[in-house]
């Protein structure tokens, strides 16, 4: 008969995990439930030589499902004969297990279960086991870990795994359990905080649905800004077709305009911040909670900004390829030659090409360099000085680059009211009212402390001393431009 073990759970799964043999000195474990879950618990069990029982209703069915060093019987037997028992089974068939309640008794229950939804009330899967259960110690745990990380060995996932319980000894033996699996297990304190455990593994990017959102409505506004501009202005006016613009054109007029704001929403809350602790007159009050939120999502907010950015480099390099450029480019030499000009070179035109292209480049290479900070293992490996210096002042230098970048690109048009060919201003206008806010709010900030700096120079060279600045005062209003 073929070894049902040797086909993996997933495609590429390890066929067959090296279970050392089983210690008889160890405890048993026993796992309630034959599913994917159970079999790849109990192959990693087996791995880390601990005697594995398996409880099922029809053992004789899934029996060649374990491995040969398992043991597959009745769902009392094995509870009877472990002392630390996996709860395998979905969280509503959890009461039809009251019939081996006896046998469970004094030992632990690990709770692996998960929701359909995060909830935000209780009580949680694990806290309804208690109760089912109320003689035997509940730990929540390993919810999080999939059944193909446990296939597959730590190695190829999050190797955390977290844990709760009210028993202490309970909650012991089962980060015994993680050590020997190669897991590591994060104490997460009494059994009411396995309701956010449980929560765990269902939340889908929280902090970037707002990020996210806002570079959306920022991207569509600016789209059917430079439609209406750009291609239906001209349709309705002089009948011209210019729908081709639609895929690249206005979405690349679009994405960079989506980038610089976000940008700017990255800096203002912390302007915002800085202006309420100024008003306050101290740091230590708590800030609203829409400003604490918006604070907390300026991570998101930048790395929406850069991939914004980054498609409009993308973008940007392959407007000469397309057949519509290749086309323009004939014509106009074309027409000069037509016209018997023989030097179209305009002199401010090539400066301003060669400006903004090369303040875009800048913008970018900032951009790049504070998404990179950003990742968690970069972060951790410098300190909070030299985080806070590429956070905070190298981005603004990258608002800055942007914010040229931008002007630079509207110079003519900005400029010369012939260009203006709609009664929308140009895309630049609206893009450029958020960055120039913060731009002017970080100067407006920074003023006065370099004011109060250069003043404590010129005392300390009148004292005929070369001083140190003074600490901070303890009302924080030093640590203003740093927010
Ligand atoms: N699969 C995964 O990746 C993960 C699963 N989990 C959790 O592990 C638990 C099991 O998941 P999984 O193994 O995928 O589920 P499966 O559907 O594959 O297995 C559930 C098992 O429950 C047992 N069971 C016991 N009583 C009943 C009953 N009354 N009705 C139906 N089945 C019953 C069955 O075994 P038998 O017929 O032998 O009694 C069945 O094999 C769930 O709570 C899940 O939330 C947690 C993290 C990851
Ligand atoms: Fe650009």
């Amino acid at each position: 008969m073929p070894d049902p073990m040797a086909r993996p759970l997933i495609p590429g799964g390890t066929p067959h995990l090296e279970a050392s043999a089983p210690n008889p000195s160890n405890p048993v474990i026993g796992i309630l439930g034959t599913g994917d879950f159970s079999r790849s618990l109990a192959k990693r069990l087996l791995a880390a030589g601990y005697q594995v029982v398996v409880g099922s209703r029809t053992p004789k069915r899934f029996v060649a499902l374990f491995p040969e060093e398992a043991e597959v019987t009745t769902q009392m037997e094995a509870a009877s004969q472990a002392d630390v028992v996996f709860v395998a089974v979905y969280p509503e068939h959890h009461p039809t297990l009251v019939a081996v309640k006896p046998a469970l008794a004094g030992k632990t229950l690990v709770d692996v279960s998960n929701g359909l939804r995060p909830s935000a009330f209780g009580p949680s899967n694990a806290e309804l086991l208690a109760d089912h259960f109320p003689e035997s110690a509940v730990v929540k745990g390993f919810n999080t870990v999939s059944a193909w990380t446990l296939q597959r060995g730590p190695r190829d996932g999050n190797r955390q795994v977290f844990l709760c319980s009210d028993s202490q000894k309970a909650k012991n033996s089962v980060k015994q359990i993680c050590h020997r699996m190669g897991f590591v297990p994060v104490d997460m304190g009494l059994l009411s905080a396995s309701l956010e455990i449980e929560n765990m593994p269902l939340r889908l990017f929280p902090s970037w649905r707002v990020p996210i959102v806002c570079s959306a409505a920022l991207f569509a506004f600016f789209y059917l800004y430079n439609f209406a501009r750009d291609v239906l202005h001209p349709y309705v006016t002089a009948n011209k077709s210019a729908f081709y613009k639609m895929p690249i054109d206005t979405v690349n007029l679009s994405l960079p305009s989506a980038a610089l704001v976000m940008l700017a929403l990255v800096y203002l809350p912390g302007l915002c911040a800085a202006v309420l602790q100024l008003r306050r007159g101290t740091k230590y009050r708590r800030f609203p909670g829409w400003l604490d939120r918006w604070l907390t999502a300026r991570k998101q907010f930048g790395l929406c900004s850069f991939l914004c950015a980054a498609l409009h480099a993308v973008y940007s390099l392959s407007l000469p390829m397309r057949k519509s450029a290749r086309y323009k480019l004939i014509n106009m030499a074309y027409k000069q030659v037509q016209s018997r000009v023989e030097d179209s070179w305009v002199d401010e035109e090539v400066w301003r090409m060669e400006l903004y292209l090369s303040a875009g480049i800048a913008a970018l290479g900032l951009l790049s360099l504070l998404a990179v900070t950003s990742l968690p293992s970069v972060a951790g490996a410098i300190n909070w000085r030299e985080f806070s210096f590429v956070q905070s002042s190298l981005g603004y230098c990258a608002l800055a680059a942007a914010t040229a970048h931008t002007l630079l690109y509207g110079w003519s048009r900005a400029f010369d009211p012939s260009q203006y060919r709609f009664y929308l201003p140009p895309t630049f206008v609206p893009t450029l009212l958020l960055p120039a806010a913060a731009l002017l709010g970080r100067l407006a900030l920074l003023a006065p402390c370099a004011a109060a700096r250069l003043a404590r120079i010129r005392r300390g060279w009148e004292a005929g001393r070369h001083v140190r600045f003074a600490p901070a005062a303890d009302d924080g209003m030093e640590d203003v431009s740093n927010v």
